[in-house]
């Protein structure tokens, strides 16, 4: 089939690429010229395993290529997917002005019927406003559909290829034919609906995973507490199938582009039709409030922070990702350098994208982890990178001014601690907490 997609961001991008890899022509569309160039060079802009040599393989192929061109995109194809950005505006609302602006242009150049995909996650009644759109300016024939996208960032074209189901939402009989064959190759657990019911699937979806999150946190800051380990309660709970292990890992809250900013456009959804959504706003608070239990526990540690060396390990919001956006890092750190703290960070990847979003004068940008730790006063772990777990604990404590780790995400296991000289910090795992001659603070 004959695809255009527009927007080369992680959606798009990963899309376009997934979509030539099993079998489509596909023409991939950006406003922004220097990463079409780009893109046509055969560089890609995002770090995401996989990606590069699968889009080279099929642009070499012919069945990937990329233009500015929005009208040469849309007059060959059949099916045209929507993947722009849909950010935050200051209300928490989803600014639709990417989406809007595509369908003015889609309109402007349809010559003949097309199916018109919103794969940008987009408030419930987006995809009729897109349907307005088009046909105040075009009286060709075409029909809509919502495909919310639920990849996630580091394991995008594994997702994309082997995806739990697709939700396609349609009111039309040929765009369920088509969108069905498209995606068959895919999976069979493909999903028909309504529209509205498919754009709300993708932020109850988020939402609900949110939560997930904001309530194992909260059961860790019990857990320290009461001396239980969160990580066997998480364990014990993931067992019972109605309930599933997964998103069960206390850390330092989610960040990311996707769930701060659609947990916010849900509440504000519900807002618009009289709806108190009390326990999304709830999660929302817990995950702020998560992030500086990190602070909490380097002060009980330290005391006040003024003048003392942290170094940061981790700035991405995830591993295997160099997107910073919404990262707890952000926040962390800011919050450290406003108390008076220097800071040393190091991330694998991630920190020039990082560098773009904090504009913190008393910070270091370090070549390596022990670089980071080496002199510190204490050190947090903020991302659960690979490259962090294999790192020896006694040289790390060896080369610090005093062996402080704040372990934001359970990154170290209980017998690597133990054979440590470190005064670990984790989170909801009491049991492991060494303070200076003091046994744990398990009640
Ligand atoms: N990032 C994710 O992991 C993810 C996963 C699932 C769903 N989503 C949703 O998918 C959508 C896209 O997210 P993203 O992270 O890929 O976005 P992004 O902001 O990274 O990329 C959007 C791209 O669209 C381009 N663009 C904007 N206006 C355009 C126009 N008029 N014509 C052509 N190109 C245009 C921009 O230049 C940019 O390259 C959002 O609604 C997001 O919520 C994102
Ligand atoms: O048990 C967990 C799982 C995740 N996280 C955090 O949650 C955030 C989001 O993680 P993840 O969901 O893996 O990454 P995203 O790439 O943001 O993907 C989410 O957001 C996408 C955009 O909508 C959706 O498509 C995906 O299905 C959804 O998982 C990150 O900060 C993680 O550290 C936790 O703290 N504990």
């Amino acid at each position: 089939m004959n695809i255009a997609v527009i927007g080369t961001g992680y959606v798009g991008l990963v899309s376009g690429v997934c979509f030539s890899e099993i079998g489509n022509q596909v023409i991939c569309v950006d406003n922004n010229e220097a990463k079409v160039e780009m893109l046509n060079e055969g560089n890609v802009p995002i770090y995401e395993p996989g990606l590069k040599e699968l889009m080279a393989s099929n642009m070499q192929a012919g069945k990937l290529s990329f233009t500015s061109n929005i009208a040469d995109a849309i007059s060959q194809s059949d099916i045209i997917f929507i993947a722009v950005g849909t950010p935050s505006l200051p209300s928490g609302e989803a600014n639709l002005s990417y989406v809007e602006q595509v369908a003015i242009e889609i309109g402007s150049h349809i010559e003949s019927y097309k199916i018109i995909v919103t794969k940008s996650t987009v408030p419930v009644g987006t995809n009729d406003r897109v349907r307005e759109l088009v046909s105040s300016i075009s009286s060709q024939p075409f029909d809509v559909a919502s495909v919310p996208e639920f990849l996630r960032e580091g394991s995008a074209v594994k997702d994309t290829l082997n995806p739990d189901r697709i939700v396609i939402g349609t009111d039309s009989d040929r765009a369920i034919k088509s969108l069905k064959k498209l995606h068959r190759p895919l999976t069979e657990n493909l999903i028909i609906t309504d529209i509205r019911s498919a754009e709300m699937i993708k932020y109850a979806s988020n939402a609900f995973l949110a939560t997930k999150i904001s309530f194992i946190n909260e059961i860790s800051n019990i857990c320290e507490k009461v001396g239980a380990d969160v990580t066997r309660v998480a364990e014990g709970m993931g067992y019972d199938k109605r309930i599933g292990a997964s998103f069960l890992k206390a850390g330092i809250g989610y960040g990311g582009s996707c769930f701060p900013k659609d947990t916010q456009a849900l509440i504000q959804i519900a807002g618009m039709v009289d709806y108190d959504f009390r326990l999304l706003k709830s999660v929302v608070q817990v995950n702020q409030d998560q992030r500086f239990h990190v602070i909490h526990k380097l002060e009980e540690a330290l005391g006040s922070l003024k003048g003392k060396t942290i170094a940061v390990w981790g700035l991405a919001f995830k591993p295997e990702t160099d997107d910073v956006r919404d990262a707890p890092a952000i926040d962390i750190i800011q919050h450290l350098s406003d108390a008076g703290a220097v800071i040393k960070a190091y991330d694998p990847i991630a920190t020039a994208n990082f560098r773009k979003e904090v504009d913190v004068a008393s910070i270091t940008w370090e070549e390596n982890p022990l670089h980071a730790a080496e002199g510190a006063d204490a050190l947090c772990v903020l991302t659960e990178w690979k490259e962090f777990a294999h790192i020896d604990l006694n040289e790390l404590a060896g080369i610090m001014k005093d062996p402080i780790m704040i372990d934001g995400r359970n990154l170290y296991s209980a017998e690597q601690v133990q054979a440590s000289t470190l005064q670990y910090y984790s989170v909801g795992r009491p049991g492991l907490t060494k303070l200076e001659g003091k046994a744990a603070a398990i009640i």
